[in-house]
């Protein structure tokens, strides 16, 4: 059988219409859409209707920003350093509000504030995982300047309740960003009925290209540009457009949003199929109720296994999937969420990540069960604490 591709909320395939979208921008319309001459103008209209199919997306306002990075960590990087030089260092606003189950560009964003004296909260989440709207409102004080909060967790796919979060922000008059990076595509994302300030997202997470991502600013939102330079959008991010990459984006957006009712249906059953089979093994645990999970993703814990071993045993069965985020899986530390919700540390050193799309197969569902049945089987049988 062809390799299975079951590791998709580190990336994911670029959708072959995307591509086809690109592919123009190479070596065709290659133009620098800030020069004046034919080659940089007639690239532009190709970006405003990128622009346009991103509004579109996330229901933005037209007098609201997004502005085009390179990635979800640079969005995140913008919201978190800009915050500090506009608001932190010159007001009496000394506070960020964030929680213990971001991605580590959040935390680690947040880690470097406290070196320059910026108090921060990481919340810490329930034993279901999750973040409340009241955990917030405790904390928040009138010197708090921001509070950070994902949309969907990366690795359980835990869907956080931001619309309730981003209200109690917003009747406090404190800013609001959220990283949405796992719910677009996954989630409805309406920038009318949610009051966030800023949003960031990533094109490689939805079938779009790698080196594309954006930052939604509503208006009104004040935030200092990262990157200082050329004139591109707007001042608030230099550096020369990454055409093809931005072109993708608008398109697997669009495309994304045009799935979503797939994903909640097709993909969310073949991840209940995959799901109700890891429950028919012994000392297993699923985290989170799949009701409130993005519909492709499970995060399991399988007593007696470690989640490297099992990970490796997939592997040489030609299955990606993975024992946490990407960017964490050379670290051996147990899994914070799993800590987190009170698995006794042996369970927080076996979690793995299976996180499905919509070009997984049933086949490839059905031939994954059976390699893990056999790889549970075999693992505990070497295991000296099963
Ligand atoms: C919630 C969340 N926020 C930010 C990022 C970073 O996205 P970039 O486009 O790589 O900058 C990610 C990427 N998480 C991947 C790679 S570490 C994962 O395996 O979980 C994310 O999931």
């Amino acid at each position: 059988m062809e390799r299975i591709y079951l590791d998709n909320n580190a990336t994911t395939i670029v959708d072959p219409t995307v591509r086809e979208a690109m592919d123009p921008f190479y070596c065709h319309m290659y133009g620098n859409p800030n020069s004046l001459h034919s080659f940089g103008i007639e690239v532009r209209p190709y970006l405003h209707q990128a622009m346009e199919q991103m509004y579109a997306a996330i229901n933005a306002g037209d007098e609201d920003d997004i502005i085009i990075n390179s990635c979800a960590t640079e969005g995140n990087n913008t919201v978190i350093m800009g915050m500090y030089f506009s608001l932190l260092k010159e007001t009496r606003k000394k506070r960020i509000v964030t929680t213990q189950l971001e991605h580590p560009c959040i935390r680690e964003a947040c880690r470097f504030l406290e070196t320059q004296g910026v108090k921060v909260t990481y919340l810490a989440p329930d034993r279901q995982g999750l973040i409340t709207p009241e955990m917030v409102k405790e904390v928040i004080s009138d010197k708090t300047a921001l509070v950070s909060v994902m949309w969907a967790n990366n690795e359980t796919g835990l869907i956080l309740p931001i619309k309730e979060i981003a209200e109690v922000c917003k009747e406090k008059g404190v800013y609001f960003h959220t990283d949405a990076v796992q719910a677009i595509g996954k989630v409805k994302v309406d920038m009318q009925d949610v009051p966030a300030d800023f949003l960031t997202f990533s094109a490689h997470k939805f079938h779009g290209p790698k080196g594309a991502g954006g930052l939604y600013v509503r208006k009104g939102g004040m935030l200092p540009p990262l990157l200082h330079g050329g004139e591109q959008m707007g001042g608030h991010r230099a550096g020369t457009v990454d055409v093809p990459g931005m072109v993708g984006m608008g398109k697997a957006m669009e495309i994304a949003v045009e799935s979503l009712e797939y994903e909640n249906t097709h993909v969310r059953r073949l991840r209940d199929k995959f799901e109700d089979a890891l429950m028919q093994i012994d000392d297993v645990l699923v985290v989170g109720d799949r009701d409130l999970r993005t519909p492709n993703t499970v995060y399991v814990s399988i007593r007696g296994v470690e989640g490297e071993a099992m990970i490796w045993d997939l592997n040489q069965n030609g299955i990606a999937a993975s024992t946490g985020s990407a960017c964490a899986s050379e670290s051996l530390e147990a899994s914070p969420i799993l800590t987190a919700i009170g698995a006794d540390k042996e369970l927080a050193h076996t979690g793995v990540r299976f996180s499905l799309s919509r070009f997984t197969t049933e086949k490839e569902i059905d031939f994954t069960i059976e390699v893990v049945k056999k790889a549970v089987v075999r693992l505990r049988q070497l295991s000296t604490s099963y």
